[in-house]
């Protein structure tokens, strides 16, 4: 996969490559200089076993620290930190429980970040990671800062991420059924995300990890952009709002009066610093491909009112992402916005299904003139019946209007997830309680299923099946 841009900041090391990880740790006696106040209600994981120990340990010991944890191993290290597989000093240690409660720790080498002008980015991802609480996306239990480090406490998701996920499926590639299932959940994560006024600008497979139940969780916020956001509902009635555009020509539908401003840190076409609040209107048209034409008794087409409480009107120009997932208007820098976590959408479930993605090329640079330039195109999918013929045609559709070059003619541009949502690839798709379906794959199960086995068994097949490429078996393991 392509090397990550970041224009706004030197790329030219990494803290993964220079370090030792484990090693280089500081010493579990270091005092802590921060703990989480992340006392604060989380009604979906409240709960949960690995909640509730970080809960009573904190309210025991007041504050957490770098000493409460064992570190057990290193996951994965990446641009601006490493990951390491943890769990609590106080509780049984992975030899004599069979269940053991476990936690992802990404730790941040503070020094090193400020040296390379990338603290920033760091400092997003840990308020962003603060904010969030939602089934599909990491929850962070604690976060505390050492002398040189800062450590994020996070959900621990053994089923590795989709991109080693795909090299595992027959021909690398997932069946149409399963990149619905994890498209569907990556809708439904950026859609909050959006609501919460972040757009996520780094969905590849790689930052999509598997539960232990085999749901997803979107992984990596260091570069997410915020703004505020404020919600408003688009109430469309025709015969009020049935209007001549300014050439007469031919009418569209424009948001009811008085219009709620949508607010957003960015101004098209200007280059802002974050925290500038404008205020953006929006004219909505008729949409031809809405999937709910519904109509009055009357006959005549009602459109239901439309919620749109994401920031559609976002503009950053920071050059960030990864190539083959770059939407074109991050490429040619002229403002970027919501719109594009959905152009990545459509090159996500393009490489899902196609085992690559559509405008890969030999190097970078050709890559990026590709996503500017060439037309997309699908390589040939066989089927074997009508039904098949049918998916295919939709998941193409679907692919076909995420990856529109123009963000304004995008699907999700203008109304958001909800446009997504509707489209007829997800028919069938129960929005509201796809997070009690029967995922692709379920780690948990292979886990249950060796139960009988000795506990280190258990945790080393756990490990097994970790981020495919940064585990290797033959590495020493630290319990202690
Ligand atoms: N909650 C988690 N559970 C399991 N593995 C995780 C978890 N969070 C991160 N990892 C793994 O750790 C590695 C590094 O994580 P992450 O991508 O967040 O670091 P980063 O420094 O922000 O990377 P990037 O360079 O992509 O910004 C990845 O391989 C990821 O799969």
């Amino acid at each position: 996969m392509a090397k990550e841009y970041d224009s706004n900041h030197d790329n030219t090391s990494s803290c993964s490559s220079t370090r030792n990880p484990l090693a280089d740790l500081p010493s579990f006696g270091s005092r802590c200089s921060s703990s989480s106040s992340l006392d604060a209600s989380k009604p979906h994981m409240s709960n949960q076993p690995a909640w509730q120990a970080i809960s009573d340990l904190r309210s025991v010991k007041g504050r957490l620290g770098l000493d409460h944890f064992r570190l057990l191993r290193h996951l994965g290290g990446g641009d601006i930190g490493n990951v390491y597989l943890c769990q609590l000093r106080n509780q049984p240690s992975p030899h004599t429980d069979p269940d053991p409660t476990l936690y992802a720790m990404k730790v941040v080498d503070t020094d090193a970040l400020a040296n390379r002008k990338k603290l920033g980015r760091a400092e997003t991802e840990k308020e962003i990671l603060a904010t969030l609480d939602h089934p599909f996306l990491p929850t962070l239990y604690a976060e505390f800062d050492t002398s040189h480090y800062s450590c994020l406490v996070m959900e621990f998701c053994p089923g590795g991420d989709l991109y080693a996920a795909r090299l595992r499926q027959p021909r690398k590639r997932f069946s149409i059924s399963a990149a619905r299932f994890y498209a569907a959940e990556i809708v439904l994560a950026l859609e909050y995300l959006h609501m919460m006024g972040i757009v996520y600008r780094d969905l590849k497979p790689e930052n999509v990890l598997v539960r232990d139940d085999g749901h997803i969780m979107l992984s990596d916020f260091d570069l997410s952009l915020r703004c505020n956001v404020v919600p408003q509902l688009l109430t469309l009635d025709p015969p009020v709002l049935r209007q001549r555009s300014p050439d007469n020509s031919r009418s569209q539908l424009t948001c009811a009066s008085p219009l709620h401003p949508i607010i957003s840190c960015f101004t098209p076409g200007k280059k802002h610093r974050p925290g500038t609040i404008t205020t953006t209107t929006i004219t909505v048209q008729a949409d031809d491909n809405c999937h709910h034409d519904h109509r009055h008794r009357d006959g005549r087409r009602r459109l239901d009112p439309d919620l749109v409480a994401e920031p559609v009107g976002l503009r950053s120009r920071s050059f960030v992402g990864t190539h083959e997932y770059l939407a074109p208007e991050v490429i040619t820098g002229g403002g970027h916005g919501s719109a594009v976590d959905w152009w990545a959408l459509g090159v996500f479930v393009y490489e899902m299904v196609h085992g690559t993605t559509p405008f890969k090329d030999e190097n970078n640079r050709t890559t990026l003139v590709n996503v500017l330039k060439k037309p997309l195109t699908f390589p040939r999918i066989g089927v074997s019946d009508r039904k098949e013929y049918e998916e295919v045609a939709k998941l193409r559709d679907l692919i076909s209007r995420l990856l529109v070059k123009d963000p304004r003619k995008r699907i999700g541009s203008r109304k958001g997830a909800a446009e997504i949502k509707r489209h007829g690839f997800f028919a069938g798709v129960n929005w509201a309680l796809i997070r009690s379906a029967r995922p692709p794959e379920v780690p948990r199960a292979s886990k249950l299923k060796d139960r009988g086995e000795s506990c280190r068994q258990v945790v080393k097949k756990q490990r097994e099946s970790l981020v495919g490429s940064n585990y290797q078996t033959n590495q020493p393991f630290d319990y202690f």
